[in-house]
């Protein structure tokens, strides 16, 4: 059977010219049916530029020069527009970090959420998917306007739209990064719970490694614009292979695993203009090898999981 989302080799810039920023330098990930996946990765690893390319939602300066993106097959990257917006509406849904920048402020919030169903829901469905996402009095919020909830209450609205029509794959980019912490966990529970039920797919594009490890069941780590290492959640994330994952798994206050100490990362992520050389954790890697520099890394199958990296590659045997 057709994986959900298979991306290949996928090549994203910023710009043009020798000033161009590549944000996505030959990502590659592949996504089965069911999944719950947890992107995580420092802020420039890529992260937004990938869940962006899968729905062709890329800003204007953002340009596709090479690689592929397939949902169930199709090709997003060569996809005529209108093809492309009966495919976000009817089989994508997307949860951004700020929930306010997804809702029309001049529409009461019932209305939204009808037009979410495709203009076939009733008062009483648009009450109904108002109440899924645990909102109090969804007829008051019917009857609101967007600035009058709160960032929470306009996140969960955010959420009620984008599960409406039951997508097959859900992104939800940080969607809970601008929200108090003790709501994050309510809402992150009413995405998956929903999701669950709907039988969606997730990509959830994070940098909370422990709820990612409580919730997901892969886990995809991304570091220079490249898939540096993905697989099961757990194992991933509690027997790291490649060096970029054990160094933010410890960098994690309390520690994914237990006993291990915070250790922050030394040195900053890059920003590439044009393809890396070699690895391009290898400036801040301690197990860096003279080959790693100069070398692309090639994608090492371990196991379940796969890691790119020249060690893995020197430890485990040849590359896929
Ligand atoms: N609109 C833009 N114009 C120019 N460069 C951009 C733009 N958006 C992103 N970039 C650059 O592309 C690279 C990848 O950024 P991206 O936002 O995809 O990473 P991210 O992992 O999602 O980061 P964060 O966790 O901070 O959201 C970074 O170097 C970033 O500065």
């Amino acid at each position: 059977m057709t994986s959900l989302l298979h991306i290949d080799d996928l090549v994203v810039d910023y710009g043009s010219g020798e000033r161009a920023v590549r944000a996505l330098d030959g990502a590659a990930l592949t996504v089965e049916r069911g999944q719950t996946v947890g992107i995580v990765g420092e802020s420039g690893s890529g992260k937004s530029t990938l869940g962006s390319a899968i729905g062709g939602l890329l800003p204007g300066a953002a340009s596709v020069t090479g690689g592929s993106v397939l949902l169930d097959g199709e090709d997003v990257n060569t996809m005529r527009p209108r093809r492309l917006r009966e495919l976000r509406r009817e089989r994508l849904g997307y949860v951004f970090q700020e929930p306010i920048g997804s809702l029309d402020p001049t529409m009461r919030i019932g209305k939204q959420v009808e037009l979410a169903l495709r203009g076939r829901g009733t008062r009483a469905d648009v009450a109904e998917h108002l109440e899924r996402v645990k909102l109090a009095d969804p007829k008051r919020v019917a009857r609101s306007y967007p600035h009058q909830l709160s960032g929470g209450m306009a996140q969960r609205v955010a959420i009620a739209m984008a599960m409406a029509g039951e997508p097959e794959l859900l992104i939800a980019d940080e969607p809970t990064a601008a929200l108090d912490s003790q709501i994050r966990e309510e809402v992150l529970g009413v995405i998956f719970s929903l999701a669950e039920a709907a039988g969606t797919t997730i990509l959830w594009l994070s940098h909370d490694l422990p709820a990612v490890a409580k919730r997901c069941s892969e886990v995809v780590v991304m570091y220079g614009g490249r898939v540096v290492e993905s697989g099961a959640a757990h194992a991933v994330l509690t027997e790291p292979r490649h060096p970029y994952t054990s160094a933010l798994v410890r960098a994690v206050p309390g520690g994914i695993a237990r006993g291990q100490r915070l250790v922050p990362i030394a040195g900053q992520p890059p920003v590439l203009h044009g393809p890396a050389r070699g690895c391009a954790f290898a400036p801040r890697c301690g197990d860096a090898l003279p080959t790693c520099e100069d070398s692309r890394p090639p994608l090492v199958g371990v196991g379940e999981r796969d890691v790119l990296c020249h060690l893995t590659e020197r430890t485990v045997g040849a590359g896929r």
